[in-house]
């Protein structure tokens, strides 16, 4: 390896890479329309990649020292990665070109599908709202190096005259969050194969070290999770036997070896002993190894400025932190505690937030600039930065002394909370009570809640926003929609309808925008996975809610049908979950309050004639702290928040969640503790393996488990919905299975949904006949 490289003193693990005004989604759809060439998207892209580079360096990274991190990609970078070691399930195998590569449109083939093969499956990235895809990995499993494409951008960084810093999902990291093949036997695990993948990676680090790459950062964030189920033990072995077959490579870059979103724990020393180069701890979410001498010669890399959350935080703090460390470590880098990747780019993208509240905020460039700050005063000395300290400093003060961060009824009728607000009657009684209320067939059937999003909608969403189109202009083109929406469900058959959600930008924001507490933003976009951003809403005062959010647009769809109408709402632990929220109480403070301004809207809606209120909390999971020893205090807290929001309601009326993309191993009981009459849930992609699940934990609530994927245009046959039905019913009996796609149909088109749910009604109708007969 480079014998010389030094680490740099400043950097970060990453950067946004969808672009200020999200010019990649718009170049990658294009590329899927066909309106574009693969060229053209690849310079797009390089583009973009330019811009990092010139951005970063301007908020003061080195051109020349491998600071800039390379985090680029098209999709996800577990696909990246994927396609970098060939790792192609048997079905994608065809996808690997006759020179031994994966194209781009391969590439978007495992994300997407092709029609005749599902996708590969999406879930959460740690405890982010990021989605990766997950690898699945078997004993058959060929690994080769597929794709060049990390080298390639380092070789154009260096051609446009940076040395950057290659970075790819580490090895381990990659097999912990694979999952075994359909070919794999019992027991296998992903990370049995990491002798055979180590090559690949081997080969990667030689091409990198050829073209010149000082350093490479491998991110090993499966090392913080205590949520993997692989024993602790083989985790430690495998990253002992990785670290030891690369760092003895003789072509190489220096290793960096990042661990963000918690603390290494007993890998730590495992890195501390290995022959790497570097090592990055998240010194936000987790903590400083009580002892740092086993580091050696190693640089420290200090995550100290949180990547992961929009705060302007505790500079001061991170200072002082630092230069702790920087005492007890023969080399010490400063940077962000995780990737920037969760964070919008800049605060100057918006000016309407207000002075105050911005002086609040750091988005990814501040956090830039925040790293070059303390490296400046760690080599400078503190009083070389103490007006940005102060400056830091006084923001914080005037924070907490702000008009609404505080409101005293809020906290008031919080504190006055008791055990009764909290639980519903018996479940029996409630069946029985709904039963005769509701009269629903068998196997009913119904909708996540969002129809097809159409441009109609949105563009007059956008000119109702930019004062073009009238509020009562725009409220008669949103009921016309929720009219057309009710007397589709009417023709498809439907049994319980939707209004479709037409006026709701987001899930969140929509509540956002409607509640005290919150502020929204004009450009935030974060990528929450492929092509798809959202724009998290900022909590950052008291919640409550002034007026009625949803009760006008329910009651108007109930006005339209004798069927019920589903009421739609998003929890409190989602609502949290898929907004930037003040980190100056604990969470379950916060959850408590939303809690309580949805209680307020569902006794408006019962009151309004809705018998079934459906509140998603599809973020459940992705909340649960990685550590187990802080889960149950979580889970405490989460269904304590939904059980207030939904427990004011009389038995009769039926309550919902709808929760998606979740692994439900380590949460069932909690979500049998949510008390929800009906759960409906993403299942098809992992063809129901959910439903055993909670078959066997006793489930015996109403469940929906999701009989199409609706993240693909790809639409279910009606034998393919029938095969998941009698699977989900080998493990459940009848009178709790509920018939519904996996999620909300926003981002899909009219056509299709319309083909894809009659042919759910035509299975469900089968499925009915013959449990009849
Ligand atoms: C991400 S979960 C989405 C639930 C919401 N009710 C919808 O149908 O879009
Ligand atoms: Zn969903």
């Amino acid at each position: 390896m480079t014998k010389t490289a030094v680490f740099p003193t400043g950097t970060i693990l990453g950067y946004p890479r969808i672009g200020p005004r999200r010019e990649l989604k718009s170049a990658v759809e294009a590329f899927w329309a066909g309106t574009i060439t693969a060229d053209e998207l690849e310079s797009t892209a390089a583009g973009l990649r330019a811009d990092i580079r010139e951005r970063l360096t301007g908020l003061g990274l080195g051109r020349a020292d491998s600071s800039i991190p390379e985090t680029f990609s098209f999709y996800d970078q577990v696909l990246d990665a994927l396609c970098t070691v060939g790792a192609l399930p048997e079905r994608f195998a065809s996808l690997l070109g006759a020179d031994g590569t994966i194209d781009l449109a391969a590439y978007f083939t495992l994300a997407r599908g092709d029609g005749e093969n599902p996708p590969l499956e999406m879930t959460k990235w740690f405890d982010s709202n990021y989605h990766y895809l997950v690898p699945e990995i078997g004993p058959e499993t060929r690994f080769s190096l597929a794709s060049d494409r990390i080298v390639r951008e380092f070789v154009e960084a260096k051609q446009g005259g940076y040395l950057t810093r290659p970075v790819i999902v580490g090895p381990v990291t990659f097999l912990l969050l694979a999952k075994p093949s359909d070919a794999a036997p019992e027991g296998f695990l992903p990370l049995d194969r990491l002798r055979d993948l180590l090559p690949v990676y081997s080969e990667l680090l030689g091409r990198l070290a050829e073209a010149g790459a000082e350093w490479v950062q491998l991110d090993e964030p499966g090392l913080v999770s205590e949520s993997i189920p692989v024993p602790r033990a083989t985790v430690l072995a495998a990253l002992r036997h990785s670290t030891d077959t690369l760092g003895h490579l003789s072509t190489r870059p220096a290793i960096f070896v990042a661990a963000p979103y918690g603390s290494l724990d007993d890998a730590f020393p495992v890195l501390a002993d290995a022959p790497i180069e570097a090592v990055g701890l998240d010194l936000v979410r987790g903590q400083t190894p009580f002892d740092l001498s086993g580091l050696g010669t190693k640089t420290l890399v200090a995550g100290v400025i949180d990547g992961h959350n929009v705060w302007r935080g505790d500079l001061n703090a991170a200072f002082d932190t630092a230069q702790a460390i920087a005492a007890q470590v023969a080399h010490l880098a400063v940077s962000t505690s995780t990737s920037l990747l969760h964070l919008p780019h800049s605060i100057d993208d918006e000016p309407a937030l207000g002075d105050g509240l911005l002086s609040w905020l750091a988005f990814a460039d501040q956090k830039v600039a925040q790293v070059t700050t303390l490296v400046r005063g760690l080599a400078d000395g503190k009083a070389a930065i103490s007006p940005d300290l102060a400056a830091a400093a006084a923001a914080l003060q005037s924070r907490q002394d702000a008009p609404g961060v505080r409101d005293s009824s809020v906290r008031a009728r919080a504190a006055a909370l008791t055990g009764t607000d909290f639980t519903r009657g018996s479940y029996e009684h409630r069946v029985e009570a709904q039963d005769a209320a509701l009269g629903l067939p068998a196997l009913p059937t119904t909708t996540i809640g969002s129809f097809p999003q159409t441009t109609d909608i949105r563009r007059a969403r956008a000119q109702h926003l930019r004062g073009t189109l009238s509020a009562e202009d725009y409220r008669g083109l949103m009921r016309a929609e929720i009219a057309r929406v009710i007397a589709l469900q009417e023709q498809i058959g439907l049994d319980v309808l939707v209004h479709g959600e037409p006026e709701r930008n987001d899930m969140v924001q929509y509540f956002a925008e409607n509640l005290e507490g919150f502020a929204t933003t004009a450009n935030g976009w974060v990528q929450s996975y492929g092509s798809r951003c959202t724009r998290p809403s900022i909590l950052w005062g008291d919640v409550s809610r002034s007026a009625p959010i949803s009760v006008d647009w329910a009651s108007y769809a109930q006005s339209l049908t004798a069927k019920p109408v589903k009421g739609m709402l998003t929890g409190p632990v989602t609502i949290l979950a898929w907004s930037f929220v003040r980190e100056d109480q604990p969470l379950g403070d916060t959850a408590r309050q939303v809690a309580l301004a949805l209680r307020d809207e569902i006794a408006d809606l019962e009151a309004a004639g809705i018998q079934i209120v459906q509140v998603d909390e599809p973020a459940l999971r992705e909340l649960l702290p990685l550590k187990r020893a802080n889960q149950a205090a979580y889970l405490d807290w989460s269904v304590g928040a939904f059980r207030l929001a939904t427990a004011g309601v009389s038995a009769a009326t039926q309550i919902h969640t709808h929760l998606c993309y979740s692994e439900f191993g380590v949460v069932i009981d909690a979500i049998r503790n949510l008390d929800a009459d009906v759960t409906s849930i993403e299942a098809a992609r992992s063809r129901m393996a959910v439903v055993a699940d909670l078959g066997t934990s006793g489930f015996d609530h109403g469940i929906g488990p999701g009989v199409y994927d609706i993240h693909s245009p790809r639409i279910p046959s009606v034998a393919e919905v029938v095969d998941l039905l009698e699977r989900a019913l080998t493990a459940l009996p009848e009178r709790q299975l509920w018939v519904n796609p996996d999620c909300g149909l926003k981002t899909r088109g009219y056509a299709e949904t319309v083909e894809s749910l009659t042919n759910v009604l035509a299975a469900t109708r089968q499925v009915r006949a013959r449990v009849a007969g």
